[in-house]
C-alpha cells in the first residue's frame, strides 16, 4: 500500500472514531501515524518530491514573499502590478506554470515576490504542482494567500488545511513544549501550567508510538495534542499569512466590509488598482523589518532613497554592526542614535540596544 493511501485509510477511521475518553489514546496515536506519514511524503527520495523544473529560484533581497492561490484568483496580476516583471496572466488556469520573481522597492528594501502556479485541493499530495510549490512557500517570509472575493471563505479553508497537512503553520507561535531526547534515564514530564487537553499518560503514548523512552518533556502552556506532536517532528514552518481577497470589484461593498474586517484579512482590485497601498504597507508590516540609517561623525546622515541597512524588528546595535562591517562590532566602543527608540535625541547607547524603524546610528569605535 502506498503512503497517500495509508494517510486516506488512518483519516477515514479517525473520521469514524467517536471523539470521546475512551478513544483519546487511540485517536492520538492515530493522529501521530498519519504526522509520520506526511513527513514521509514530503521527503524528497519519496514519490514526485524535489524542487521541480523552474522552481528553484535563487532567493535575494532582504525578504521573500510568496503568493499562494487557487488558478486564476490574480496572483500574476498581483505581480506585474507590484513588480517590474510581468508574468502572464489570462482567463484560463493554470495560466503559470513555474516560478516567477519579481523584486518590490519600499523603504529602502528589496523584497522578493514570488509568483506561483496555481494550487487546488489536494496538492499537498502532489496534484498538479503542489508539493513544488508548497515547498517554495516554505522558504517564504511571508505567505501571500490570494483569494478570489467572490467565491468566500471556501479557498481560503480548503488551502488552509493543504498547507497544515505539510506542517505550515499560518499566523501561530510554535508551541511553547520543551522536548530533549535523551539516551537513558526514562521519561521525565513537567507541567508548569494546568493542562487541560494533554494528559502524562497521552504523552507517554504518543512517545512510545515514535519509539522515544527517554527524554525531558516541559508543558510551559497548555498546548493541545496535536502541538506536541507539531514539537516531536520538529519539521514544521511557522509563518505570517496575509489573506489577500483580490477582485473586489465583484462582489458587494457589505462583503468586501465583512471581509476586510477580519484579522489577517485584507481586500484589494488589482486590476482596478484598490487598495494596493495598503497592501503593500501590511506586507512591510508582516515581514517586520526596520530601515537603520547611519551618520558618520561630523557629517550629515545618508537618507537617500538608497541608503540606510535593513534588519528585522527585534535587532540591536550588534545586527547593525554585522550588517555594515564584519570586523565593526569587535571595535565597537559605543553608539549615537537619534529616533524613536531612546528617550532622548541623540543618546549614548551599548551594543545591545534596540533599534526602531528609521532610526540614526553613529558607531564610535575603540
Ligand atoms: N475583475 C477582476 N479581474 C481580475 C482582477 N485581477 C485579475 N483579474 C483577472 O483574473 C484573471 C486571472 O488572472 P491571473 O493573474 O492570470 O491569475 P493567476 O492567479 O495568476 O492564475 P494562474 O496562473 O492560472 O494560477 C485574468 O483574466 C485577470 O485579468 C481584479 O482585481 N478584478
Ligand atoms: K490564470
Ligand atoms: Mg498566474
Amino acid at each position: 500500500m502506498g503512503v497517500i493511501e495509508k494517510i486516506k485509510d488512518i483519516e477515514a477511521e479517525m473520521a469514524r472514531t467517536q471523539k470521546n475518553k475512551a478513544t483519546e489514546y487511540h485517536l492520538g496515536l492515530l493522529k501521530a501515524k498519519l504526522a509520520k506519514l506526511r513527513t514521509q511524503l514530503l521527503e524528497p527520495t519519496g514519490k514526485g518530491g524535489g524542487k521541480g523544473e523552474g522552481f528553484d529560484v535563487m532567493k535575494s533581497g532582504d525578504a521573500r514573499v510568496a503568493m499562494v492561490g487557487f488558478p486564476s484568483v490574480g496572483k500574476s496580476t498581483l505581480l506585474s502590478a507590484m513588480t517590474t516583471t510581468e508574468s502572464v496572466a489570462a482567463s484560463y488556469e493554470f495560466t503559470t506554470l513555474t516560478c516567477i520573481p519579481g523584486v518590490i522597492h519600499h523603504e529602502g528594501a528589496n523584497i522578493q515576490l514570488l509568483d506561483l502556479p496555481g494550487i487546488i485541493e489536494g496538492a499537498s499530495q502532489g496534484k498538479g504542482r503542489g508539493r513544488q510549490v508548497i515547498a517554495v512557500a516554505k522558504t517564504a517570509d511571508l505567505i501571500l494567500m490570494m483569494l478570489d472575493a467572490g467565491k468566500g471563505e471556501i479557498q481560503k479553508a480548503l488551502l488552509e488545511k493543504e498547507l497544515d497537512s505539510v506542517g505550515i503553520r499560518l499566523n501561530k507561535k510554535p508551541p511553547n513544549i520543551y522536548v530533549k531526547i535523551k539516551k537513558v534515564g526514562g521519561v521525565k514530564f513537567t507541567n508548569t501550567v494546568p493542562l487541560t487537553h494533554c494528559s502524562e499518560k497521552l504523552i507517554m503514548h504518543i512517545f512510545h508510538e515514535y519509539k522515544i523512552f527517554n527524554a525531558d518533556v516541559i508543558f510551559r502552556d497548555d498546548c493541545t495534542i496535536d502541538e506536541f506532536i507539531d514539537v516531536v517532528e520538529g519539521n514544521r514552518v511557522y509563518l505570517p499569512c496575509l489573506y489577500v481577497y483580490n477582485k473586489i470589484d465583484q462582489i458587494s461593498i457589505e462583503e468586501i466590509d465583512r471581509l476586510a474586517r477580519k484579522p489577517h484579512h485584507i481586500v484589494i482590485s488589482c486590476e482596478m488598482n484598490l487598495n494596493m497601498d495598503y497592501l503593500l504597507e501590511c506586507i512591510w508590516d508582516y515581514l517586520a523589518l526596520v530601515r537603520i540609517y547611519t551618520k558618520k561623525p561630523g557629517n550629515a546622515p545618508d537618507l537617500g532613497p538608497e541608503d540606510g541597512i535593513i534588519l528585522r524588528r527585534g535587532a540591536t546595535i550588534k545586527y547593525a554592526c554585522h550588517a555594515l562591517h564584519r570586523t565593526l562590532a569587535a571595535q565597537f566602543k559605543y553608539a549615537i542614535v537619534w529616533g524613536t527608540s531612546t528617550k532622548f535625541s541623540p543618546q549614548r547607547v551599548g551594543i545591545n540596544h534596540l533599534l526602531d524603524h528609521e532610526d540614526v546610528v553613529q558607531i564610535i569605535k575603540k
